[in-house]
This record gives C-alpha cells, sequence and structure tokens, in this order.
C-alpha cells in the first residue's frame, strides 16, 4: 500500500517557499548520491510554482550543471508556440537558470505525435543506457528523482484524463493522444507505469480551480465511481507529497484543517518541523 502525505500551506506564497526548498533539498541529496538530477516538470500553473527557485538561497545553491529536465506531457507544437510547456517553461524558468542546454530534453516538434512519443521513449533509453536516468529494478520503468505535477479540475495530470484508453496503457514509458480533451488536442505524454516508478512526485494544486477534485481525490474513497487519474498515483517505492493552499482543500474534512491549524501552531512556536506538518493519507 502506497501513501501520500498533504502538505496544506495558508499561502499559494508559502506553497511555493515550500516547493523550492523541498525541490533544493533533494538537488542536493541526489547529486551528492549520484552525480545528477533528473527533474519532470508540468505545464500549467506549475511553473509559476517553482518560482523561489530563482530567488536567494537556492539559485545560488542549486548545482544547476547536474539537473536533467524532463516534460511529463507536451503539447505536439512548435517549441516557440504559445501552447508549448517548452516554451512556457523556457520563458518562466529555465532560461533564468544555468542549465546546460543539453541536459533539457524538449520533444523534437518536427515529429508526428506518434514519431515524437517514440523519439522521447527512445531518448530515454539512452539516458538509462549512458547512466543519467535510473531504472526500477521491480518494473524497469525508468525512475526520475523528481515529478513537479499539476492537475487539472477534471483530475487529470499530465495528458491522462478521466475515462481515457491511456490509463490503462501498462507498456509504453511515452505515448500520444489526439483527443486531449483540455486543447490543445495533440500530445505526447508519460504513462502512468513511469510515473509510479517516481522516487518523489509533487503534486501542486493550488487556488479554488481544482477543490472539487482535490475533495475527490483526498476524501473519503467513494467506492461507486471511477477513480480520477490523480488517485492512480501509486508509487511503487517513493514518495508522493500534495502541495496545497487552504483555499485548494476547502472542501475538506475538518480533520485536516485541524491538523493544519494544529501544525501552523507548532511552526510558529518553533516546534513544529517541516516534515512534521505532513500527515499521511492512505491509498488503495
Ligand atoms: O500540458 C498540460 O496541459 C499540462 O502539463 C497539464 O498536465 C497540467 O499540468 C494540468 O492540466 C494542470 O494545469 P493547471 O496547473 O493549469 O491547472
Amino acid at each position: 500500500m502506497a501513501a501520500a502525505a498533504v502538505q496544506v500551506f495558508a499561502t499559494e506564497e508559502a506553497v511555493a517557499n515550500g516547493l523550492a526548498k523541498y525541490t533544493s533539498d533533494l538537488s542536493k541529496k541526489f547529486i551528492h548520491k549520484r552525480g545528477a538530477f533528473t527533474v519532470v516538470l508540468s505545464g500549467g500553473y506549475l511553473i509559476k510554482s517553482i518560482r523561489k527557485l530563482l530567488e536567494p538561497p537556492y539559485v545560488d545553491e542549486v548545482d544547476w550543471a547536474k539537473w536533467h529536465v524532463f516534460w511529463v506531457d507536451e503539447r505536439v507544437v512548435h517549441k516557440t508556440h504559445p501552447d508549448s510547456n517548452y516554451k512556457l517553461a523556457y520563458d518562466g524558468f529555465l532560461s533564468k537558470v544555468p542549465i546546460p542546454p543539453k541536459h533539457i530534453y524538449a520533444i523534437n516538434d518536427s515529429l508526428s505525435a506518434e514519431d515524437a512519443a517514440d523519439d522521447y521513449e527512445l531518448r530515454l533509453k539512452q539516458l538509462v543506457e549512458s547512466g543519467v536516468l535510473e531504472v526500477s529494478t521491480t518494473t524497469g520503468f525508468p525512475r526520475f528523482d523528481l515529478m513537479l505535477l499539476g492537475m487539472g479540475p477534471d483530475g487529470h495530470l499530465a495528458s491522462l484524463f478521466p475515462k481515457h484508453h491511456l490509463l490503462r496503457e501498462n507498456q509504453r514509458w511515452v505515448t500520444f493522444i489526439k483527443d486531449s480533451p483540455k486543447p490543445p488536442p495533440v500530445r505526447i505524454t508519460f504513462t502512468f507505469p513511469v510515473i509510479n516508478a517516481s522516487a518523489h512526485v509533487a503534486m501542486v494544486v493550488v487556488g479554488t480551480g481544482e477543490v472539487d477534485a482535490v475533495g475527490r481525490a483526498l476524501g473519503r474513497r467513494d467506492s461507486s465511481s471511477d477513480l480520477l487519474p490523480v488517485q492512480m498515483v501509486t508509487l511503487e517505492d517513493g514518495e508522493f507529497i500534495w502541495f496545497t493552499d487552504k483555499e485548494a482543500t476547502s472542501k475538506l474534512g475538518s480533520l485536516y484543517r485541524c491538523r493544519n491549524r494544529f501544525q501552523t501552531l507548532l511552526m510558529r512556536i518553533g516546534m513544529g518541523s517541516f516534515t512534521g506538518s505532513w500527515f499521511r493519507k492512505s491509498k488503495g
């Protein structure tokens, strides 16, 4: 049984600070351990959520030369197109830190969706060969150090949408979709076995847009309904943490709110540690 930890911050600003510290700590840990840090980004609001990494102390502490950056999903458009997740990340984050360009793995935007998915999967396999990317010893799927993900109001993550057949894909590392309900329709995406092989997944959800999905994902399980895609994140051997704020969790029960208030008090009087404020939600 895998567990998710839920961290509820008072504000979006506090989420951004917490996420920067979490990412910077993991970056140090993995670079010390194996000389590289493999980070997967999503599109959407996530890029704004990681902005504090661009500020002191993190911008100076992080060993950017050792980062390797990937996308959990990408729209099949040119890299300069306003819909491109690469462009979003480049303009808002990657252009501001000294990550070597050869460590930034954008999709090949001259290919069709089918070929771009094949090409991306092949490049991941080459990175496994060269030792940059680890693999799960149990499943053989690639094991990224950290995935920084967002969730949509329908509970989707990456380009894995409710009731879509791609939710059941269990062979491919990277696949394509041509009927994404969120525009644009044509995309490539990591599959669940890849997401679930991760060492760490941070699910970042702030504001009121996703309150219903957060309530369903973290509230009492309704066995009569289909699982939301986000509920299918069950890491084999990793840490799954929600970074949320009060608004996003406003539909959760009083237990969540009480525990968070108690933790905030402990932190104010200097007795709470960051990890101490997490509370565990059993999954499965
Ligand atoms: O290409 C995309 O559409 C994104 O990668 C997608 O998976 C995103 O992360 C979620 O839809 C959440 O998006 P928001 O943060 O904008 O709600």
